[in-house]
């Protein structure tokens, strides 16, 4: 059975068809980089990641771009504020941002392009779109005239019309028309810019990402994603930009996430109501993070509770626990169990219906309870007088298959919970004062097997994962 999709753009559920027999082109709106990230920035990384992850399980290869926007006002404004200058505070927060995704078993990207990498690009594009008559020059500013490009609002379904009537300029802006959006913006005195026909200045935020998308994916792209905040305007805008200049249709599928709310409200920096990924990280098991945030249907809102994250560590534990059981099992196992074949038919069949799921939009809510389903039934075999070894690795192996879809690990070598490492410390230390120099360094090269870096500091030891 193929994959559906619900596209944004249709408003149904489509079945997935790529451009290019095997490979999939996928675009994703990736971070302004002036902060950490919060759970709900978290959100759209996690479940493109799953659901390139499911793509790739089903054999394509995918390409996946995720951009990182940096420079921009808010980020100008942070360094600013820090007295530090725009690269400064770019860098820290795109080495904040992937490490605190990769801790929760997002892929890397194919490729990570950055704005300020791609400038010459974003120049020629918006070049591009003044020549064709879909863009102005005001000033030093250049526009886009959605008025130019039917078809606009087919994303967010609306009419131009409907648009126009909300639409104010701003005092400062020489647009011509409310509608009007910017796609180069001149440089205020002092601020970072670069050259272009237009004078100095720096991108919008829109043509950013038709500029990416076309450069590592090219004109046409099968999955282009991001939160659902995005949909209006800027990926309106993304679509008119880029099938205004290219005369091809953009994004043949559009999927967005739903929001992270706290008491039913978006969780967002600018209303302050936001808890940081890596401040959660050092709460909580990443892998149960991830679970808790799989758990609901990547359309549908979370409101985010502690008592959600408590249900997904004590559900995860629950898999766990039925994986070791397994494991115990193996070696009092008689190979006496004369329904193996059958045993092993019915295990597939989780394996049918848990790709049933996915295929179904993504479902990882119902993927999950079928997850679920096939742990009941492993512990109902271990209730079992025989057992045989092949029938419990096939168990083992779609439950690791399943999770390894999800982009969770159970096996507790992979992971170390920060508590652990903290004890280990401890006893690091407490060895050194007890001049037990063998011990210490034990500790320290066990932790550098599991990727943890110490450093002797003079306040103490600090660690971090490498
Ligand atoms: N509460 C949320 N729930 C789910 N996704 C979100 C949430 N807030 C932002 N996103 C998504 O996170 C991604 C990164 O967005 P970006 O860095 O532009 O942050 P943002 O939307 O400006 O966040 P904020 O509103 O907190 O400033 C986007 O795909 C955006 O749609
Ligand atoms: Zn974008």
């Amino acid at each position: 059975m193929s994959i559906k999709i619900y596209n944004t753009l249709t408003r149904e559920k489509q079945a997935f068809q790529p451009i290019e027999e095997g490979k999939v082109r996928m675009y994703v709106c990736g971070p302004t980089v002036y902060n950490y990230i919060h759970i709900g920035n978290a959100r759209p990384a996690i479940v493109f990641d799953t659901v390139r992850r499911y793509l790739e399980y089903k054999g394509f290869d995918v390409n996946y771009v995720l951009n990182f926007t940096d420079v921009d006002d808010k980020i100008i404004k942070t360094a600013n504020e820090l007295g530090e200058n725009v690269f400064d505070v770019s860098n820290r927060y795109i080495d904040a941002y992937l490490e605190d995704v990769s801790r929760l078993g997002v892929k890397k990207a194919s490729h990570n392009p950055r704005v300020t990498d791609t400038m010459q690009d974003i120049i020629h594009f918006i070049e591009s779109l003044v020549e064709k008559g879909y863009a102005y020059e005001a000033d030093g500013d250049v526009y886009f005239k959605p008025r130019a490009f039917e078809g606009y609002g087919k994303l967010s379904h609306q009419s131009i019309d409907e648009l126009r009537s909300g639409a104010r300029i701003q005092i400062g802006e020489k647009k011509d028309d409310p509608l009007d959006f910017a796609l180069w913006k001149a440089a205020k005195e002092g601020e970072i810019s670069w050259d272009s026909p237009w004078g100095k200045g720096r991108p919008g935020w829109h043509i950013e990402c038709s500029a990416m998308a076309k450069k590592y994916l090219g004109e046409t792209i099968d999955i282009h994603a991001g939160g659902q905040d995005l949909t209006f305007p800027h990926h309106e805008n993304e679509i008119a930009q880029s099938e205004a200049n290219n005369g091809k249709s953009f994004a043949n599928y559009w999927m967005h996430n739903g929001y992270i709310n706290i008491n039913n409200e978006k969780m967002s920096k600018s209303l302050g109501n936001f808890v940081l990924t890596r401040d959660l990280l050092a709460e909580h098991d990443p892998n149960v993070i991830r679970f808790f945030m799989l758990s609901v249907h990547y359309r549908h809102p979370i409101n985010f509770s502690n008592d959600l994250l408590e249900s997904a560590k004590n559900s995860l534990e629950r898999v766990k626990t039925s994986y070791q059981n397994l494991e115990h099992r193996k070696a009092s196992s008689t190979n006496l169990d004369h329904q193996a074949d059958e045993w092993l038919e019915k295990i597939d069949d989780f394996k049918k219906r848990f790709e049933a799921e996915m295929d179904d939009d993504i479902n990882t809510a119902n993927a999950i309870s079928v997850l679920f389903d096939l742990t009941k039934e492993a512990n109902v075999y271990l209730n079992q007088d025989h057992t045989s070894v092949e029938v419990i690795n096939l168990f083992q192996e779609t439950i690791l298959t399943f999770l390894d879809i999800l982009g969770i690990t159970i096996k507790e070598e992979e992971t170390l919970l920060d508590e652990v490492i903290e004890e280990l410390i401890q006893e690091r230390n407490d060895a050194r004062k007890n001049r037990d120099f063998n011990r210490a360094d034990e500790i320290r090269d066990l932790l550098k097997e599991k990727g943890i870096i110490l450093e002797d500091t003079p306040q103490g030891v600090r660690w971090k994962r490498g």
